[in-house]
C-alpha cells in the first residue's frame, strides 16, 4: 500500500508509523487517519511485530485534527459519520503495545492521539494542549476524558477551558508522559523501548496491557479480580514456563510467544 501522509517501516520486531504532513504540522486529515488504520491493521496481523511506535517530526507530533478540512462540516456530516472517533479509535483498540514518541506540538487531536497510545515518551521540546475551545468547539476524540484521567480534574479543566499548552516538564510532573528524552534521542529511545517489549512474550504483554487498561474502566475490586484471573491464565502459556525456568537456570528466556 502506498501512503501519502505517513511513512511506515519495520525495524526488527517493531512497527514504526511516522506522521508525514510537514507543511500542515501533521494535521490529522481524514486520509491520514485512514492510512494509520490500514498500517495498524497490518502490524496487528503480522506475527513478527511485537510493538508499535507512532511519531511525527521534530516540530510537530500532530497539530490536531485538520481544521481546514473540518471547518465547513455540518452537524449532519459529523453526526452521521461519527466524525473523529470512527477511525481514530483504532489506535486505542490496538492489542499490541503502542508507544507515542512526541516531539514539538501535540495539540487537540494530536494530544488525543498520543493519549490513545499506551504511553508517551516526550522530547524536551514537546508541547501538549487541547486548544479546541479557541476554535469554538471542544475536544472530540477523548481529550476531556483521557486528559482528566492522566492529570486530574483541575489541570485538565484549565487546559480544556483556556487552551493553554503544557511543556514537557509539566507533562512529566503531571503524569501525562512517562519520560522526557533529549530531542535527538527520541526516536532511537522509543524504538529501543519498543524492541525490549517486543522481545518479551507477546501474549503475556497483551494480557498485561489489558489488565492495566482495566484500571481505567472498572472499580478497584473488579480490577483486582480481573488481574488475578489474567495472572492465573499466564500459567497456561509456554512462555511463563520458559520465563521462570530461564530465571532458575540463570539464562536468558527464549520466548516462543505461545
Ligand atoms: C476539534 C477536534 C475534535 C480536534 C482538533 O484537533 S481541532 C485542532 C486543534 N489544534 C489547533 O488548534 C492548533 C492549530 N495550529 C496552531 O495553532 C499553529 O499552527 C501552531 C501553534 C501549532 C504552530 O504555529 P506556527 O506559527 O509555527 O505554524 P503555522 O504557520 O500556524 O502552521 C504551519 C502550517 O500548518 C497549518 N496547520 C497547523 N495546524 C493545523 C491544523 N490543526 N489543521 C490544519 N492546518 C494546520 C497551518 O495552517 C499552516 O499552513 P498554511 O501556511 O498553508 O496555512
Amino acid at each position: 500500500m502506498a501512503y501519502n501522509n505517513i511513512i511506515v517501516e519495520t525495524q526488527g520486531a517493531v512497527g514504526l508509523i511516522r506522521l508525514n504532513r510537514p507543511k500542515a504540522l501533521n494535521a490529522l486529515c481524514q486520509e491520514l487517519t485512514e492510512e494509520m488504520t490500514v498500517a495498524l491493521d497490518a502490524f496487528e496481523a503480522n506475527d513478527d511485530i511485537g510493538a508499535i511506535v507512532i511519531t511525527g517530526s521534530d516540530k510537530a507530533f500532530a497539530a490536531g485534527a485538520d481544521i481546514k478540512e473540518m471547518q465547513s462540516k455540518t452537524y449532519m456530516d459529523v453526526y452521521k459519520n461519527d466524525f473523529i472517533t470512527a477511525t481514530w479509535e483504532r489506535v486505542a483498540r490496538c492489542r499490541k503495545p503502542v508507544i507515542a514518541a512526541v516531539a514539538g506540538y501535540a495539540l487537540g487531536g494530536g494530544c488525543e492521539l498520543a493519549m490513545m497510545c499506551d504511553f508517551i515518551l516526550a522530547a524536551d521540546n514537546a508541547q501538549f494542549g487541547q486548544p479546541e475551545i479557541k476554535l469554538g468547539t471542544i475536544p472530540g476524540a477523548g481529550g476531556t476524558q483521557r486528559l482528566t484521567r492522566f492529570v486530574g480534574k483541575s489541570k485538565a479543566m484549565e487546559m480544556c477551558l483556556t487552551g493553554r499548552m503544557m511543556d514537557a516538564e509539566e507533562a512529566e510532573r503531571s503524569g501525562l508522559v512517562s519520560r522526557i528524552v533529549p530531542l535527538d534521542d527520541l526516536e532511537d529511545e522509543a524504538l529501543k523501548v519498543a524492541a525490549k517489549i517486543a522481545d518479551l512474550s507477546r501474549p503475556v504483554v497483551m494480557m498485561c496491557k489489558e489488565s492495566v487498561n482495566k484500571a481505567y474502566e472498572t472499580t478497584l475490586k473488579e480490577g483486582i479480580m480481573f488481574e488475578r484471573r489474567v495472572f492465573h491464565s499466564t500459567f497456561a502459556t509456554e512462555d511463563q514456563k520458559e520465563g521462570m525456568a530461564a530465571f532458575a537456570e540463570k539464562r536468558s528466556a527464549a520466548f516462543k510467544h505461545q
